[in-house]
């Protein structure tokens, strides 16, 4: 088939460059022409394992970027993989959502479609609330004069993988949510999915549900599992009260299937692009329809309040003013670069509140850090960044800081405050774990 996918970012780059790899023809449509440039070289701007292989094979081939819309009319489908961020109150701001809808339909209109049997297909893949596919990008795309269900067809497609893993999550989703009233558009998700389905190791679950359904399906999954960490961090506070390790306790429940192990790892709390958006922005919205998700609002209060947490522990151990402290890990998880909503913001800014001299590292994510803090020290190594502190604290479990040893030697006084339980616990280290 051929793809039109606007917006280059996380979720557009890998989406592309895994349906190119299927065997389909795509072309990615972004307003920013160095993320076009760089995809066209072959070298995509953002950092996720296994992508730059796909684009470095397939750029100048079956993956094309552009910044032209005229190309979508040309393709049989077109995804939105635009931004969907918070508004100041939490509630999502469709600004760059709506003004790619319009550009695709002014790109539709100003086509000639006369020998294109069906009518074009827009999916929107980026994170929305429920109608805002069928009631507002719809409308959108018709203001160049066409008439939705007969010019255009829309539906839901909404996407899982997680940064860190998105090729790998792409290319072997637990399901894949189709949703649409439409059978022409139903099928042509089915065609776009069969070579990844022939491809898996295993059956996809295939959901084929409405609109508004697949657009809340997102947001259920996403408001489940943060609120799941929440849960774990909640109960991991209570644990540390008690001088009780969290992580066997977690192991433990965990074993019990109605549970499940995974998501139970507790902490300095959640970040990233999704979860704090998305769990305000359903909210949010909530709210304006007139119920109000008190589960949800306690899951983000808590996570709000857990990097305050992190820094009373510290506070028993050391009074920072004045004194260097090394920050490890920036990104909002290992295996990414992106510090989107990283725990590491709120840490940072604690720690310079109580006046102390940040030293900071990460294997791929300070240069985005940057962005936030211009001001605060950068090191290439976690050793640099130790030696001499006065304090550690961990807020990303990259692999590389379980390793990590003598580097605490060279520490002004060896004390470890680990969000991640990553760090072992061993004499000489004046270690707290946040939940252990
Ligand atoms: N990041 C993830 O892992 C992930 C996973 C699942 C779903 N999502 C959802 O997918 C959507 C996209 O997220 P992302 O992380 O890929 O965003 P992103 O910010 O990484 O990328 C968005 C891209 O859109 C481009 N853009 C902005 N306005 C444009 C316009 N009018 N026309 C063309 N291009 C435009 C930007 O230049 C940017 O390259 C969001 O709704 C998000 O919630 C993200
Ligand atoms: O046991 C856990 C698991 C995760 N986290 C934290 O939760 C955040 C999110 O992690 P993860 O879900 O792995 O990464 P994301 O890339 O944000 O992926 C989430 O958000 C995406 C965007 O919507 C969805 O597509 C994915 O399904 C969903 O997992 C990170 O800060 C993690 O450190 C924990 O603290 N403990």
């Amino acid at each position: 088939m051929n793809v039109s996918i606007v917006g280059s970012g996380y979720v557009g780059t890998t989406v592309a460059a895994c349906l190119a790899d299927l065997g389909h023809e795509v072309v990615t449509v972004d307003i920013d022409e160095s993320v076009v440039d760089a995809i066209n070289a072959g070298d995509p701007a953002i950092h996720e394992p296994g992508l730059d292989d796909l684009v470095a094979r397939h750029a100048g081939d079956r993956l094309r970027a552009t910044t032209d819309y005229g190309v979508v009319p040309e393709t049989d489908l077109t995804m939105l993989a635009l931004p969907t961020p918070s508004r100041e109150d939490g509630s999502i701001d469709l600004t760059a959502m709506e003004a790619g809808a319009r550009s695709v339909g002014a790109a539709l209109a100003s086509a000639d479609r006369s020998n294109s049997p069906d009518p074009h297909l827009v999916v929107t893949k980026s994170t929305v609330i429920p109608t805002t596919t069928r009631e507002v990008l719809g409308p959108a795309i018709a203001e160049a004069g066409l008439t939705q269900g007969e010019d255009f067809l829309v539906a839901s497609n909404p996407e899982f993988q997680r940064e860190g893993s998105a090729v790998a999550d792409f290319l072997n989703p637990d399901k894949l949510v189709f949703g649409t009233d439409d059978d022409r558009a139903l099928a042509r998700l089915h065609d776009l999915y069969t070579p990844l389905r022939e491809a898996a190791e295993t059956e996809i679950p295939v959901v084929e549900t409405g609109i508004e359904e697949a657009e809340m399906i997102k947001y259920a999954n996403n408001a489940f599992l943060a609120s799941k960490v929440s849960l774990i961090n909640d109960i991991g506070n209570v644990c540390k009260e008690f001088g009780v390790d969290a992580y066997e306790v977690a192991d433990a429940i965990g074993l019990d299937d109605r549970i499940g192990e995974r998501f139970l790892r507790s902490g300095v709390g959640w970040g990233g692009s999704c979860f704090p958006k998305d769990t305000k922005a359903i909210v949010a919205a909530s709210r304006d329809g007139g119920y109000d998700p008190r589960m949800l609002q306690a899951a983000i209060d808590l996570n709000d309040a857990q990097p305050e947490r992190l820094l009373s522990l510290l506070d028993r151990h050391v009074d920072v003013s004045g004194k260097r402290v090394a920050v490890l890990g920036l990104a909002f998880k290992p295996g990414t670069d992106d510090v989107r909503e990283s725990r590491a913001i709120p840490v940072i800014e604690g720690l310079q509140s109580r006046g102390a001299e940040v030293v900071a590292y990460d294997p791929v994510a300070t240069e985005n850090m940057r962005a936030h803090f211009p001001d605060i020290e950068y090191t290439d190594s976690a050793s640099e960044a130790l030696d001499g502190a006065h304090a550690a604290i961990v807020v990303t479990d990259w692999d590389e800081f379980a390793v990590l040893d003598e580097a605490f030697d060279a520490m002004a006084t060896p004390v470890v405050v680990d969000g991640r339980r990553i760090i072992e616990r061993r004499a000489g280290i004046t270690y707290e774990g946040l939940t252990w």
